[in-house]
């Protein structure tokens, strides 16, 4: 016989004062003992160590990961040092900067190995295991999680990718102006039977978003080149994918507004495609992120996105960490250097 849990697990964890003072303890004397988010030991050690993270927080991401709660949850009350993190930089391109942001690092990579095993793109942010999310100047008007003036449209992260995560982490460190992501979990089986079927068709075009760009990235030795060869290859193949995939009663869904589209031709796919985006756009809901609050998103049952806002450009700038994590690291092994390598490109 099995059982279910008598009481709903929730979709937002408050840390208690207690449970947010053990977390950032443990957080900071791991910086202390590792030396940055892309060590080898720490990778090693991630469930070891994760296994020191409260009680309450492992039991809430655990159901999370076996889909007993909805599409995304929130873990908030994280103790971040304001002054302690420093500044928000400028550009993730800085490899002589300090990370005073070791321990928040540290955590979402805790976190993340209680979903699955955390992962990186060798084509994004130079091939960081934790990328940071804040306007960057450069990258203003870009659709970019780095730019700020342009709003970011509802997408599954990595969307084109065949390897792309089963889960986002979002942390926020720093958000005066209050910004949240935006989130959008559908009930696709709402929709007419003749346009379910063409969204579990393979009927749509997809590209990849512009951070996986060589000149979104420094590309300068021949190994760089390469690796922007292969996924740019692996772009051109992808052929036409469907929105909507495994259960017919539960889809899974993988979906951007903007890099994916309906054939011109094809005007039951153009107008199945602009259902999905509807029905999407209403179920959009703001969650907030103040400085402290982590987000997780099942990156199979919620897009994302993200209004534009105005830049500070003085250190004081929205500041979020980010990573990708897979319950399955093996499969994306042909695309990986090594058994143990952690970049997927
Ligand atoms: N459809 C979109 N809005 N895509 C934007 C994706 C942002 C991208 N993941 C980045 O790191 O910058
Ligand atoms: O800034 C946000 O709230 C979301 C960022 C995002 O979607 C991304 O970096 O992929
Ligand atoms: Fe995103």
């Amino acid at each position: 016989m099995t059982t279910t849990p008598s009481t709903l697990p929730l979709t937002e964890l408050r840390l208690s004062p207690d449970e947010a003072a053990e977390t950032a303890r443990l957080a900071l004397e791991l910086a202390r003992e590792y030396p940055s988010a892309d060590s080898g030991s720490l990778l090693q050690d991630l469930p070891l160590l994760a296994a020191r993270l409260p009680e309450r927080v492992r039991r809430f991401l655990r159901a999370f990961q076996l889909d007993q709660a909805g599409g995304y949850c929130t873990i908030s009350g994280h103790l971040v040092d304001d002054g302690r993190i420093g500044p928000t930089p400028a550009h993730w391109r800085d490899e002589q900067r300090v990370h005073r942001e070791l321990p928040e690092e540290i955590l979402v990579l805790l976190y993340a190995s209680l979903l699955g095993e955390p992962f990186g793109w060798a084509t994004q942010q130079d091939g960081h295991l934790v990328n940071d999310v804040f306007p960057v100047k450069e990258y203003e008007t870009l659709l970019l999680g780095t730019g700020s003036r342009t709003a970011l449209t509802l997408h599954t992260e990595d969307a084109f990718h065949p390897y792309r995560a089963d889960y986002i982490i979002l942390a926020s460190l720093r958000n005066p102006d209050r910004v949240p992501v935006v989130v959008a979990e559908a009930d696709f089986t709402s929709l007419p039977e003749d346009v379910l079927d063409v969204l579990f068709e393979h009927r749509f075009r997809i590209i990849s978003d512009d951070s996986h760009l060589p000149h979104n990235n420094t590309v300068s030795t021949a190994e760089d080149r390469r690796i922007f060869d292969n996924i740019s290859r692996l772009i051109s193949g992808l052929g036409l994918v469907p929105v909507l995939f495994g259960s017919r009663t539960d889809p899974l869904l993988c979906f951007d507004a903007t890099h994916m589209s309906p054939p011109d031709d094809d005007p039951e796919a153009v107008r199945a495609f602009a259902a999905a985006h509807e029905l999407l756009t209403h179920n959009t809901r703001p969650c907030a992120l103040d400085a402290g609050t982590f987000v997780f998103l099942n990156n199979h049952r919620v897009v994302h996105g993200r209004s534009s806002f105005t830049a500070r450009y003085d250190g004081t700038d929205r500041w979020l960490k980010r990573v990708n994590v897979t319950h399955d690291l093996r499969k994306s092994r042909s695309l990986r250097r090594s058994v143990g390598a952690r970049l997927i490109g």
